[in-house]
């Protein structure tokens, strides 16, 4: 097993952000508001995963959450927008614009080329729920974790990957309970629902999480990436088409016809592509 030596990578005020061997940790830190997002959370969510992104010695991500409360000593992932920082028009950041970009966060996640691990130690709520379905794998503590969609309570409400993906991870019938209802579901039921990978202890939530990322970086990084994309590719439409399809030009970029081509046009000449390269 690989010891952790987590080294902050980036300093934040409402996320940590922290990498060890390949391994990049992007944790909510509000536990005393259940890690409730906010603009300024987001925007540096933002600024995190980019960086976790461009890092080319990091190839999976988890996102977890720091806790417990303070106040009452109970753990959350994260429990959605900050209600406090609803203004007339939506989430408004301290600037005074309305904003919240949680869902530029999601697609970051989403079209990352690297895997996500949601890492879920208690409360996963509204579009903290939503955070782990768009995640590509789920850990969660068996104590503490706790599965719940309030956003038809609250008027904010995730029509995309947070509802539409979600259903087609559990099915139908049942994302439409868990939309409809707003009900609590155990680690345990989030298991059998087919939305969390494994029910670990709480004690070893984090260390798993690692391992697991330990285990994916032994894998190549060429064929995670493009099982990712392709994965992905059915539900996302032209956009993840042009996603997967931009990693097939960074291969094809990698072949002598693109050379030749490059080569070509630079010499003002006519490109050779050679007569026997139609492969079957
Ligand atoms: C998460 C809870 C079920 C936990 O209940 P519990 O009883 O354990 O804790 P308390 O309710 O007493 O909370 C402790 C403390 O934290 C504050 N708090 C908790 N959640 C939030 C929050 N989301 N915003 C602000 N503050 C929060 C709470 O006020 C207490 O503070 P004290 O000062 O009194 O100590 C329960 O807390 C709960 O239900 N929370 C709210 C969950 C919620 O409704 N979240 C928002 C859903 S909508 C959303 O997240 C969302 C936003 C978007 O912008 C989207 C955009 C696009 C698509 C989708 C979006 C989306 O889904």
């Amino acid at each position: 097993m690989t010891v952790a030596e987590w080294k902050t990578a980036l300093e934040f005020e409402d996320i940590t952000y922290k990498k060890s061997n390949g391994v990049a940790r992007i944790a909510f830190n509000r536990p005393n508001v259940r890690n409730a997002f906010r603009p300024h959370t987001t925007s540096e969510l933002i600024k995190a995963f980019y960086d976790a992104q461009e890092d080319t010695s990091i190839g999976v991500v988890l996102l977890s959450a720091e806790g417990p409360s303070t106040k009452d000593g109970i753990w959350s992932f994260c429990s959605g927008g900050d209600q406090k920082a609803r203004g007339e028009k939506g989430y408004v950041g301290a600037d005074g614009q309305h904003r919240l970009n949680i869902l530029e966060v999601q697609r970051m996640i989403r079209f990352m080329p690297k895997v996500v691990i949601a890492v879920v130690p208690g409360w996963a709520v509204g579009g903290g729920h939503s955070l782990h379905v768009v995640c590509d794998m789920t850990l969660a503590s068996k104590e503490h974790a706790i599965f719940k969609q309030t956003d038809a309570d609250v008027t904010s409400f995730d029509a995309g990957y947070g509802s539409a993906y979600l259903a087609k991870m559990v099915g139908q019938k049942k994302a439409r309970e868990i939309f409809f209802l707003g009900r609590n579901y155990s680690a345990q039921e989030a298991f059998e629902m087919g939305m969390v990978n494994a029910v670990v202890t709480h004690s070893e939530l984090e260390d798993t999480a690692y391992e697991w990322a330990q285990e994916i970086l032994q894998k190549s990084p060429t064929s995670i990436k493009m099982l990712k994309f392709a994965m992905n590719l059915t539900d996302d439409g032209m956009v993840g088409q042009q996603v997967f399809a931009g990693e097939a030009t960074r291969l094809a970029y990698m072949t002598e016809e693109a050379k030749e081509g490059r080569n070509a046009f630079l010499e003002k000449r006519k490109p050779n592509f050679g007569k026997n390269n139609w492969l079957p």
